[in-house]
C-alpha cells in the first residue's frame, strides 16, 4: 500500500452499509461537539479516516515515531506532535535494543516487544530480524510459554481473532471483522496443548501470534498476510476457570459433535472468505483431535500440522546433516523416542519414510528402526489394542519394558529423541547409558519451553563427558566442558515452517505433501556448513534464518510445481531469487 489514502478499516463491511444501517448523525452532541451519550442513550462509533497526524502516530502499520522527515512532519499534520529530533530507523533500533537489554526479566521484554510491535510495525521487525538470535528467545520460546500462562495479567491490545462456541453459525461473519483482506497464512490453536505446558485455553493466543511474527521476520511474508487465531472452545484448566481474570469462556471444554461442528464451519469460512490457497497452520491443538483435523482437511484445504510436520521436518534435517559427525547413512542409525505423541509420531513417521525412499525398503520395515516410548513403557505389539491409531504403527515385537532406562539398554539407540512435554526426563543414567552404547550420541531434548526440556544442555554434556551432540527446543548456553566451549543447537520448528509457508504461497499450492516436508529437511540440512559441522552443529545459527527460509521456499515451491499442485504458473526460473523478492523488508518506506 504505497498512499496513505487508506480504506476505511471495517474489515468487508462498506461505510455504505454503516451507513445505511447505523446512519452516521446519530451522534448524542455537547456544546463542543463530544459524545455526551449517557448510557440509556445509543451512539455510533464511526470513523472514515485518511492516516494523517494523531492517527498516522497510533498506526503501527505506517507509523514511523522520530524517523518522519522534516518533509513528512508538514504534510501529514504531525507538527508538534512528536518531539523536534529526527531519528534513522538504524538510532531507533540502537536506542530500542539497548532499553530492551535494560529487563532483566524476559516477560518485561517480552510485553515491551509487543507494545513495539503494536506501535510501530516496521520497527520491530528490523530490530526482530537484526537481532534475531537474541530476541527469537523473548517473542518465542522460552518466553512466550510464560506470557501465555499469563496472558491474562499482560494482555493489552487484543492482536488475533477469537472465535468462540458464542460466535458458532456467525463465523464467516467474524473472519469479515479482521481489518486486512489479502490473508495467506492463518496460524490457528485452540490452545488445548500450548508447548509443553498444557491446557491454558484462550490464553494460548501468544503462540499463533508468535509464529506468524516469525513466518514475517524469518520467512518474509507481510504482516498483512498473516491472521493469527484462537478458538475457544473453554478450557479443562481448573484454576483458568477459577481466575476472574481470564479472558476466555469459561466452561469446560466442548467436545464431540459440538467440537467438529465449530471446526467444520471454520474450515468452511475460511475457504469461503480467503479462497482455496490460504494455508492454514494448526499449531498446540491436542493430540486426540490434532491428526483427524490434519487428515481430515488435508484433503480439502492447503493445511499443515506445525507439531506433527513442521517438527518432523526439522528433526529429520538435523538427523541427515548430522550424519557429517556420525557417520553412516540413516538407515544405520536406531532411533528411540521418550513421547509418542505429535511430536514424537510425526517424527518417526518422517524418519521411516526418508529412509524407505533412501533404501527402496517398504515402510512397515523401515518404521522398525524406531522405538517410542509413552507413559506406560515401550510401544509395544502386546499393547496394540489399547494404543491410540497414531501409535499403532510402532507397536514392534519386544517384550514390554516400562522405564526408559531399560528400554535405552534393551533397543541400543544410537539416537535419542525427547518429545514427551516432560522436563528431566533424561536422567543421568539414561544419558550415562546413551554415552556407554556410543561413541557420539545424538540425544535431542525437544521439549518446550525450557522448562520442560528433558535434560539440559551442560547435562547432556557432562554426562557424556562432553561427547553428545546435542540440540533442544529451547535454546541453551554454550557449556565450557573441561576449557572446551560446546555448542548446543536448537531443533525448533521455527527453521522449517516460515520457508516452509513461503514456498507453498509463492507456488500458490493447493495441498500440502509429505514429499513437500522431505524436500524441506534435505534443504536445511545443506544449509549447515562445515564451520557449523566443527563445532558439533547439526543446525545452522538463526543469523543467516532469511537466507536458508529462502532456500527451503525455493526447495519446496520446486516440489509443488513437480507434483503439479502449483497454481502460480508459471513457474519462475530462479526459486530463490524469487523467494527473495516476494520477502516483506521492514524497513521504512517514504510518505508523499
Ligand atoms: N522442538 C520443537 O520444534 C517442538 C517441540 N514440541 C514439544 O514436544 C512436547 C510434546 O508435544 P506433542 O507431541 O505435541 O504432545 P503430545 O501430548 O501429543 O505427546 C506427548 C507424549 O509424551 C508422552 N508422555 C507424557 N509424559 C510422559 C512421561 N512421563 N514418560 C513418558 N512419556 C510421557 C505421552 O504419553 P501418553 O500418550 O501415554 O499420554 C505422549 O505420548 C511439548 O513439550 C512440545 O513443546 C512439539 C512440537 C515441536
Ligand atoms: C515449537 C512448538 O511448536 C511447540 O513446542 O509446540
Ligand atoms: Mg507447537
Amino acid at each position: 500500500m504505497g498512499s496513505l489514502l487508506k480504506e476505511i478499516r471495517n474489515g468487508g463491511h462498506s461505510v455504505a452499509d454503516t451507513e445505511s444501517k447505523a446512519g452516521f448523525g446519530g451522534g448524542v452532541e455537547d456544546v463542543y461537539g463530544e459524545d455526551c451519550a449517557t448510557e440509556d442513550q445509543v451512539l455510533t462509533p464511526w470513523t472514515a479516516s485518511v492516516a494523517s497526524g494523531y492517527t498516522l502516530l497510533r498506526d503501527p502499520h505506517y507509523n514511523k515515531g522520530l524517523a518522519f522527515t522534516e518533509k513528512e512532519r508538514d504534510a501529514h499534520y504531525l507538527r508538534g506532535l512528536l518531539p523536534p529530533a529526527v531519528l534513522t530507523q538504524e538510532l531507533q533500533e540502537k536506542k530500542l535494543i539497548q532499553n530492551l537489554r535494560q529487563y532483566e526479566v524476559p516477560l518485561h521484554r517480552y510485553i515491551a516487544m509487543m507494545d513495539l510491535q503494536e506501535r510501530n510495525e516496521g520497527l520491530f521487525y528490523k530490530l526482530l530480524i537484526d537481532n534475531v538470535e537474541e530476541l527469537l528467545p523473548v517473542v518465542y520460546t522460552p518466553t512466550v510459554g510464560e506470557a501465555c500462562q499469563k496472558y491474562g495479567s499482560i494482555f493489552r491490545h487484543p492482536q488475533g481473532l477469537y472465535i468462540s462456541l458464542k460466535e458458532k453459525g456467525k463465523i464467516l461473519e467474524v473472519l469479515k471483522n479482521w481489518p486486512e483482506r489479502g490473508i495467506q497464512v492463518i496460524v490457528v490453536t485452540d490452545g488445548e496443548r500450548i508447548l509443553g505446558l498444557g491446557d491454558l485455553g484462550c490464553q494460548g493466543m501468544g503462540i499463533p501470534v508468535g509464529k506468524l511474527s516469525l513466518y514475517t521476520a524469518l520467512g518474509g511474508v507481510p504482516p498483512s498476510a498473516c491472521l493469527p487465531i484462537t478458538i475457544d472452545v473453554g478450557t479443562n484448566n481448573q484454576k483458568l476457570l477459577n481466575d476472574e481474570f481470564y479472558i476466555g469462556i469459561k466452561q469446560k471444554r466442548a467436545t464431540g459433535q459440538e467440537y467438529a461442528e465449530l471446526l467444520e464451519e471454520f474450515m468452511t469460512a475460511v475457504k469461503q472468505n480467503y479462497g482455496e490457497k490460504v494455508l492454514v497452520q494448526f499449531e498446540d491443538f491436542a493430540n486426540h483431535n490434532a491428526f483427524e483435523l490434519l487428515s481430515k482437511y488435508s484433503k480439502t484445504h492447503l493445511v499443515f500440522n506445525d507439531d506433527i510436520q513442521g517438527t518432523a521436518s526439522v528433526v529429520l534435517a538435523g538427523l541427515i546433516s548430522s550424519l557429517k559427525l556420525l557417520g553412516g547413512q540413516l538407515a544405520d542409525h536406531t532411533f528411540l523416542f521418550l513421547g509418542a505423541g505429535e511430536a514424537g509420531t510425526g517424527i518417526a513417521e518422517l524418519i521411516a519414510l526418508e529412509i524407505s525412499k533412501k533404501t527402496n525398503a517398504p515402510l512397515e520395515e523401515t518404521r522398525k528402526k524406531v522405538w517410542l516410548v509413552d507413559s506406560k513403557g515401550l510401544i509395544v505389539k502386546s499393547r496394540i489394542g489399547s494404543l491410540q491409531h497414531f501409535k499403532k504403527p510402532w507397536a514392534h515385537d519386544h517384550e514390554p519394558i516400562k522405564e526408559l532406562v531399560d528400554a535405552v539398554k534393551a533397543i541400543k539407540p544410537t539416537v535419542l529423541i525427547g518429545t514427551s512435554g516432560v522436563g528431566k526426563t533424561f536422567t543421568r543414567e539414561v544419558v550415562e547409558t546413551m554415552a556407554s552404547l556410543n561413541e557420539k550420541p545424538l540425544i535431542l531434548a525437544l521439549s518446550n519451553p525450557t522448562s520442560q526440556s528433558e535434560c539440559t544442555a551442560e547435562e547432556a554434556y557432562a554426562w557424556t563427558k562432553g561427547r553428545a551432540i546435542f540440540a533442544s527446543g529451547s535454546p541453551f548456553d554454550p557449556v565450557e566442558y573441561e576449557k572446551k566451549l560446546l555448542v548446543p543447537g536448537q531443533a525448533n520448528n521455527a527453521y522449517i515452517f516460515p520457508g516452509f509457508g513461503l514456498g507453498l504461497i509463492m507456488a500458490g499450492a493447493i495441498r500440502v505433501h509429505d514429499d513437500m516436508l522431505l524436500a524441506a529437511s534435505e534443504a536445511l540440512a545443506a544449509q549447515v556448513t562445515q564451520e557449523n559441522h566443527d563445532k558439533g552443529l547439526i543446525y545452522p545459527p538463526f543469523t543467516n534464518i532469511r537466507k536458508i527460509s529462502a532456500n527451503i521456499a525455493a526447495k519446496v515451491a520446486a516440489k509443488v510445481y513437480e507434483l503439479g499442485l502449483a497454481s502460480n504458473l508459471p513457474r519462475p526460473k530462479d526459486l530463490v531469487k524469487y523467494a527473495e523478492s516476494c520477502m516483506y523488508s521492514p524497513l521504512y518506506r517514504s510518505y508523499r
